[in-house]
């Protein structure tokens, strides 16, 4: 098994052609360590999201490739993409994106769906996976009664729901006031002092300080 579990090469992204195209990337070669703990920083409209979305399998590049756990993405179909990226990755967004007609615990178990295993067991897991990011008591909860460092920490248990080994966050904490931050940022140190490996784009000058690697994107490509 690679130390790495990802790899780029030459990685490259525009929007749109000829001249109204924007090159988001212009050749991006990384790695990142399995097991880090790595944050993404740089100024805005810089290229972050992009490199993440094909970090994780989530869009396709221009040109280049992504090597996620030895398998090349440019070789899957759509479908075997969207498989991979469900068994290998689990995302969290700044805005949470849960669903707001179901409680805490039935968001969790929405990211079970399609993995076969029994409802009553999808049920079981959901709740340990909320009582792991402190939230045993709130499984019962919609998002609307919660509060945004909650609806976080729900979005983590569901991002958590299928064991991924990856972990991905795009400012995770953007949204939340700075002791729903800190409490999100320890459940990011413990899933990682647990062995994920964890990789968050942010602006937040905290999480890039306790992060293992930094790395820098500036004007699509990756400053040395
Ligand atoms: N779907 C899209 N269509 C067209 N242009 C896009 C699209 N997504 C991103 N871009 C452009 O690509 C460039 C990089 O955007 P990206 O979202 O990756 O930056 P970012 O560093 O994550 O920014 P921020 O910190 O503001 O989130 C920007 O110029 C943006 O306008």
């Amino acid at each position: 098994m690679s130390n790495s579990i990802i790899r780029t090469e030459k990685l490259t992204k525009s929007y749109g052609r000829g001249a109204a195209a924007t090159h988001a990337l212009r050749g991006v070669d990384l790695e990142i360590p399995r097991g880090s703990f790595t944050a993404i920083v740089g100024p805005s409209g810089h290229g972050k999201s992009t490199l993440m979305h094909l970090l994780g399998a989530l869009d396709r590049p221009s040109s280049g490739t992504v090597h996620l756990d030895g398998t090349d993405l440019g070789k899957l179909d759509s479908a075997g993409l969207a498989r991979f990226r469900g068994r290998k990755i689990g995302f969290v967004f700044q805005f949470f994106n849960l669903l707001r007609g179901l409680s805490a615990a039935e968001n969790v178990e929405t990211a079970m769906m399609l993995s076969g295993a029994p409802p009553s067991r999808q049920a079981e897991r959901a709740r340990e996976l909320l009582a792991l990011v402190g939230l045993a008591e709130k499984a019962g909860s919609r998002p609307g009664e919660l509060s945004g460092g909650q609806q976080q920490r729900v979005a983590i248990a569901r991002a958590l729901a299928n064991d991924p080994e990856i972990l991905m966050m795009d400012e995770p904490t953007g949204n939340l006031d700075s002791a729903a931050e800190e409490e999100i940022m320890q459940i990011l140190l413990d899933l990682h002092s647990q062995g994920k490996t964890v990789i968050v784009v942010t602006h937040n000058p905290d999480i890039a300080r306790r992060a293992q690697a930094v790395i820098q994107v500036q004007d699509g490509q990756i400053r040395a």
